[in-house]
């Protein structure tokens, strides 16, 4: 619908400010322009409109140049949402709504049509400024204004929307209720969105497309999984920053690192760095800082950075109803902050609770677990999985200090779960099912804690020093648990 070709221009015509540009922006896309500050959006924005002229290359708007157009014919097709708007005359609100309607307006007096009065209601219901249409424009706030000049533009019911940075002076909720509106205004009526940007995860998030700007050139271009490559946006911005997927939509996420701080204190030794305490009720381990953690916990699982590791003892017949609301309930009688937790449940008795140290290399680690067999499932059998459920049964908490990458993490997870099976598999525990060989138990948990201090290590596996000393501290753990709980 909208097709740059080999577009150079600027403010000096020896000076071209964005340089051999080509891309195109298909009917009923959302088109996301991004790049760091001068880059030249705002400049190519103008070309688009011919607010400039082009010193080199060609704009096409639905298959025609842009300069076959008139101005008239442009302004009905195109709008635009410009940073700072001007409003010369004290308009109200719905003034400055009707004059998108101007383009559409015939005769020389324009006087507005019922379909124009029509189309102002609706924009100002859909960007929701209807309660404050009788108000000056120039007395509402930066915010307001973004909502109302957005009013203007769908007003004007143009077929490609030029927006830069809409979300400029919008608040959270603001800022994602306009997109929500664009994004539906794209999807029912194939309005062509074109924005410029700076929030990357904005974009990430509602562009179908995006290009990258860098000193007036396109260093990137494509669908938005160009965003997920962290070294070349870090490149464009030179800042410091990784992307993550989302974690409930396959968009990718910005996280931006700050520069190491110099100045914080040193940390602990690793076993200065905890305090364990064991009781009837709950084995709990509390470190001075938060740990990188795997889990399956009723709370905290996933990953996360942890600082308290929860192993809370039931009572057997205890019902599972809300397992995530109970285990909170009981972290706040004991004033453990639930969001920096990881809570599991045993009816194990934690007296019966293994704890085994060891060191090698620059690494040290500790399993801490607890392990029943009452339940105890052969996972290869063919028997269908029971549906009673007995709060875990081996729990198996294993810290390192070490820096575990996200890989490696999952990496020591399989590595524990296989010295996990042995230790079952050397104490002859049995399925009562099937009878056959026991691989775990039907409820069992896991987390894995890394403090991320020394060299991060991509791997865990059984092939490695961590590894391997992470299996045997959870395989001695693991027996010795189970020793304790037949006794
Ligand atoms: N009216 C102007 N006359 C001359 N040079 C200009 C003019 N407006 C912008 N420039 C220059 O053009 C370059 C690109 O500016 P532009 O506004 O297009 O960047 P941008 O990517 O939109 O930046 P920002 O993210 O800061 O809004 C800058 O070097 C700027 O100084």
């Amino acid at each position: 619908m909208i097709r740059l070709q080999r577009l150079s221009g600027g403010y000096d015509k020896d000076r071209p400010i964005v340089q051999d540009i080509s891309l195109q922006v298909e009917k009923g896309t959302f088109f996301a322009l991004l790049g760091p500050n001068g880059s030249g959006k705002s400049t190519l924005f103008k070309l688009m409109t011919g607010v400039l002229k082009a010193s080199a290359g060609d704009i096409e708007l639905n298959g025609a140049p842009l300069q076959s157009y008139s101005s008239v014919e442009r302004a009905r097709l195109i709008a635009v949402l410009a940073q700072e708007e001007q409003v010369a005359f004290d308009f109200t609100v719905e003034e400055i709504v009707m004059l998108g309607r101007y383009p559409h307006q015939k005769g020389l007096l324009k006087t507005a049509s019922r379909q124009d009065i029509e189309a102002v209601e609706e924009a100002m219901r859909t960007t929701n400024v209807l309660h404050y249409r009788f108000r000056s424009f120039r007395e509402l706030s930066g915010g307001e204004k973004q909502r109302v000049l957005l009013a203007k533009a769908l007003a004007q019911e143009p077929t490609l929307l030029l927006l830069d940075e809409p979300t400029n002076h919008l608040d959270v909720r603001h800022t994602y209720e306009m997109l929500d509106l664009l994004r539906e205004k794209q999807r029912r009526d194939s309005l062509t969105v074109v924005a410029i940007l700076h929030d990357l995860n904005v974009a990430a998030l509602y562009a179908d497309q995006v290009a990258l700007l860098r000193e007036g050139k396109i260093v990137e271009q494509g669908d938005v999984s160009v965003l997920r490559d962290g070294a070349s946006i870090g490149r464009v911005y030179g800042v410091r920053a990784i992307a993550q997927y989302h974690p409930l939509i396959p968009k990718p996420q910005w996280f931006m690192t700050p520069k190491p701080d110099d100045r914080e204190p040193k940390r602990a030794p690793f076993r200065e760095s905890f305090r364990l305490e064991q009781n009837e009720r709950l084995i709990h381990i509390a470190f001075d800082h938060p740990l990188r953690t795997i889990s399956n916990g009723v709370n905290g699982e996933g990953l996360q950075w942890i600082r308290h590791f929860c192993n809370f003892h039931v009572d057997k017949h205890y019902s599972c109803k809300d397992p995530l609301a109970d285990i909170r309930h009981w972290m706040e009688e004991l004033d453990i902050p639930f969001e920096q937790a990881v809570g599991m449940m045993t009816a194990v008795h934690l007296k019966h609770m293994a704890v085994v140290e060891d060191e090698a290399g620059p690494y040290q680690v500790m399993a801490v677990v607890t392990a029943g067999a009452g339940n105890a499932v052969d996972i290869s059998s063919d028997l269908a999985p029971e549906p009673f459920i007995i709060p875990g049964t081996i729990n198996t908490m294993v810290f390192a200090d070490a820096h575990l990458t996200d890989g490696a993490l999952v990496n020591a997870a399989l590595t524990v779960t296989e010295a996990k099976v042995k230790a079952l598999h050397d104490m002859n525990v049995r399925d009562p099912r099937s009878q056959s060989m026991a691989t775990g138990t039907s409820t069992d948990s896991l987390l894995i804690a890394a403090t991320q201090l020394g060299e991060p290590t991509p791997y865990a596996g059984s092939g490695t020093v961590i590894g391997k000393l992470l299996g045997r501290a959870v395989y001695r753990a693991t027996r010795m648990a189970l020793e304790k709980t037949r006794r």
